[in-house]
């Protein structure tokens, strides 16, 4: 494996203050980021995630990382799921919650998707982390997309309500760089 620092590419902000956050300063490879809207696919998360990554790949000389995440409700059959951003957007995390209001079964999970791959070519390398919870009412700091409306099981805050360390311990996002770290370590 390379040890050239590996250029994670979002447009997200909030990303990838909780990916640096978790990743630590044991991390073994440097991490420079690089905000670039990629185009994103229709398809699976890892369908999404990979084509993601064969993108930035394209544009980046060396090794990239990129991550999607998605929303996805039991009642709607995994919907919104990748396109929860789309969702988002039209509907604000004051709405969200809504598009359950003919459901008795809120239950929602979050799935954190990375995937990295050395360079342009090269096969693409899959993590993922899942949490599971429900969609409430909105609640606490509308700071990060729809944290404000997911409540983890066993909580009873929601991601937007929780000490930023509380969700970075039992997020989608952790687990899946869980399963990176263990790759790259
Ligand atoms: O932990 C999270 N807590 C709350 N909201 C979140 C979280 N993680 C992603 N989100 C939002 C951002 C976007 O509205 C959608 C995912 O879409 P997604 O394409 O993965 O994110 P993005 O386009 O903002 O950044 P990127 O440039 O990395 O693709 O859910
Ligand atoms: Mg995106």
């Amino acid at each position: 494996m390379s040890s050239k620092p590996i250029t994670l590419v979002t447009g997200n902000a909030n990303k990838l203050k909780e990916i640096i956050k978790i990743l630590g300063s044991d991390f073994p490879r440097q991490i420079i980021s690089k905000d670039i809207d990629l185009l994103e696919i229709q398809g699976s998360p890892d369908e999404v995630a990979t084509a993601k990554c064969k993108e930035a790949a394209k544009v980046i000389n060396g090794p990239v990382l990129v991550e999607d995440t998605a929303l996805c409700m039991k009642s709607l059959n995994d919907l919104p799921g990748v396109y929860i951003k789309w969702f988002l957007k039209a509907l604000t995390a004051e709405n969200l919650h809504k598009l359950l209001a003919g459901f008795e079964d809120k239950s929602t999970y979050a799935l954190c998707t990375f995937a990295y791959c050395e360079k342009d070519g090269e096969e693409v390398k899959i993590f993922r982390g899942k949490t599971p919870g429900m969609i409430v009412e909105a609640r606490g700091p509308r700071q990060f997309g729809w944290d404000p409306c997911f409540l983890p099981d066993g909580f009873d805050k929601t991601y937007a309500e929780l000490d930023s360390d509380v969700k970075n311990s039992i997020s989608h996002r952790r687990r899946a760089l869980e399963e990176l770290k263990a790759y790259f370590s």
